[in-house]
C-alpha cells in the first residue's frame, strides 16, 4: 500500500473504532510503519473519531519528528516494540472498558492476565503479559516493552490498558477487537466455574494462527 492509502487506513479504522465504543475522548494511539522506513503514528490528544490523514504525525525509529502535528506521547514505546519484533508492522493502544478494567485487578498473573477458556485468544494473542503501572507517557513503559516485545504479541499496563500488535493495521485492530471480547468474557465468567482450555488442547492450537 502507498502512504497515501495507509493514512486513510488508519483514519478509517480509528472512525471505526470509536464509532463501535473502543475509543473515547483522547485516548488511544495508533502506528503503522510505512514504506518508507518512517512511522505514522495519531497525534498527541487528538480523538479516533476526528483524525484527520494530512495531520497524522511521522517520525523516525529514533523517535525524532519528521512532519505531520505532535505525535502521541507515547510514540517512544510503539517504537520500542517495532525494534525488538520484525513482524510487528502496526501497534494500537487503547483504554477500551473490559481490557482496562481487567488491567485494574489485583493478583493479575503477570506472565499472563487471561488464563486461556477460548481457542481464538491462543490463536490471535498466546498470552497476555501485564507491565507493572507507569504513568502514562513515562520513558520506563518503553523499556518495559521493549524487554517483551520479541516474545508476545499484545500487553496489558498495569491500571490502564492494551498495547496489541499485528503485521498490518487491519490485524492489529481485529486483534484488539478480539482481545476486546475475551477480557469481557472472563470478567463475565469471573466467579463462575469456567472449564479452561487444558495444556494439551493450548498446546495443540498455539502457532497454528488465525
Ligand atoms: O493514557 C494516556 O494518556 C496515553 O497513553 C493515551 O492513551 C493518549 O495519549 P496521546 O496518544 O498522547 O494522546
Ligand atoms: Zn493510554
Amino acid at each position: 500500500m502507498t502512504e497515501q492509502q495507509l493514512r486513510e487506513q488508519m483514519v478509517t479504522l480509528a472512525r471505526s473504532m470509536f464509532e463501535r465504543g473502543y475509543a473515547t475522548g483522547g485516548a488511544g494511539n495508533l502506528s503503522l510503519k510505512l514504506p518508507s522506513g518512517y512511522f505514522l503514528a495519531t497525534p498527541t490528544g487528538s480523538s479516533f473519531g476526528r483524525l484527520d490523514a494530512e495531520r497524522l504525525s511521522v517520525v523516525d525509529i529514533d523517535g525524532n519528528h519528521i512532519s505531520g502535528d505532535r505525535p502521541s506521547k507515547e510514540v517512544a514505546f510503539h517504537l520500542a516494540i517495532y525494534r525488538n519484533n520484525h513482524k510487528c508492522n502496526a501497534i494500537v493502544h487503547l483504554h477500551s472498558t473490559y481490557l482496562t478494567a481487567l488491567s485494574c485487578l489485583e493478583g493479575l498473573d503477570t506472565n499472563n492476565a487471561i488464563k486461556p477458556f477460548t481457542p481464538y485468544f491462543v490463536m490471535r494473542i498466546g498470552e497476555l503479559p501485564v507491565i507493572p503501572y507507569l504513568r502514562p507517557g513515562d520513558p520506563r513503559i518503553a523499556e518495559e516493552l521493549a524487554k517483551r516485545a520479541a516474545d508476545y504479541r499484545a500487553f496489558l499496563l498495569a491500571n490502564h490498558g492494551p498495547v496489541i500488535t499485528g503485521t498490518d493495521l487491519i490485524d492489529a485492530v481485529d486483534n484488539a477487537e478480539e482481545l476486546e471480547e475475551t477480557a469481557k468474557l472472563a470478567l463475565m465468567l469471573d466467579g463462575k466455574s469456567i472449564r479452561y482450555l487444558s495444556k494439551e488442547e493450548i498446546t495443540d492450537l498455539q502457532g497454528r494462527g488465525k
